[in-house]
């Protein structure tokens, strides 16, 4: 689904990716981990093209997709519309629209009729459908995410990459976020990357992992084989 090759990523004169080399699989669930300040989220930010990559390839489509996208040809917005959604560190909810204006920002690129994608997402989240007229800095942390998750969905994307969508979030919505990552992959076949730190969630919720150490990527391979070993040595603090 996603596949990257020889990237290399700098900030100024600060090389903060080298060399990585990631294929995440389509119908996968795979978490991106490692410790603070690793390069995860600049990986990310690489794919949705908003930071630039100095080097390398990003290639998305289906593993036997003969017409393969070359991402770092595609602005940011063309990412988006061509079927990957992106839930940002933080949520990047606008605290001072309403839950349904932030939801139809989500619709700028959508040729289907809104009210349908709206629906589709109600029927997903009915605590978003409650609360159409609150303003999205009223809401709680799990709301705002749910929001955030709500309007990457609109789109109906083939892969859905979230940024630890479980900071600062209450245990239960934690859960629930979690069981609608399962439910989704397993329903839609919707490929998930996701950066989370927590090790029971990845273990839950992942069916692959990868692992960026000072921005290498280290280690990979499925949720079950992620030993205490590597543990110790890439993600304990
Ligand atoms: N806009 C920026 N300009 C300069 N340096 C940056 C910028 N964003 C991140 N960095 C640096 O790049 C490195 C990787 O940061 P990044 O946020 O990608 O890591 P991360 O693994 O996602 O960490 P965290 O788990 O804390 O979010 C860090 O050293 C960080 O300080």
């Amino acid at each position: 689904m996603l596949s990257i090759k020889g990237l290399n990523q700098f900030y100024g004169g600060s090389h903060t990716l080298w060399d990585i080399d990631m294929d995440i699989p389509t119908g996968s669930r795979t978490c991106l981990m490692g410790r603070n300040g690793m390069g995860k989220t600049t990986l990310l930010r690489c794919v949705m093209g908003l930071v630039s990559a100095s080097s390398g390839s990003i290639q998305f489509g289906s593993d036997d997709d003969a017409a393969r996208l070359d991402l770092r040809k595609l602005s940011a917005d063309a990412r988006a519309s061509h079927g990957i959604g992106y839930v940002p560190q933080g949520r990047e909810i606008f605290s001072q629209l309403s839950v349904e204006e932030n939801l139809r920002m989500g619709l700028i690129a959508k040729r289907e009729r809104p009210a349908d994608a709206l629906e589709r997402v109600y029927t997903q989240f009915p605590v978003l459908k409650q609360m159409l007229r609150r303003r999205g800095g009223d809401l709680s942390g799990g709301q705002q995410q749910q929001l955030a998750i709500g309007r990457a969905l609109l789109l109906q994307p083939r892969l859905l990459i979230l940024d630890e969508p479980c900071e600062g979030i209450q245990p239960n919505i934690v859960h629930e976020i979690g069981d609608l990552l399962i439910r989704l992959n397993a329903e839609t076949g919707l490929t998930v990357l996701i950066v989370e730190q927590k090790l029971p969630f990845a273990r839950r919720v992942a069916s692959d992992f990868r692992i960026l150490d000072k921005g290498r990527a280290v280690a990979a391979g499925p949720i079950a084989d992620l030993s205490d070993e590597m543990v110790r040595h890439h993600l304990t603090v």
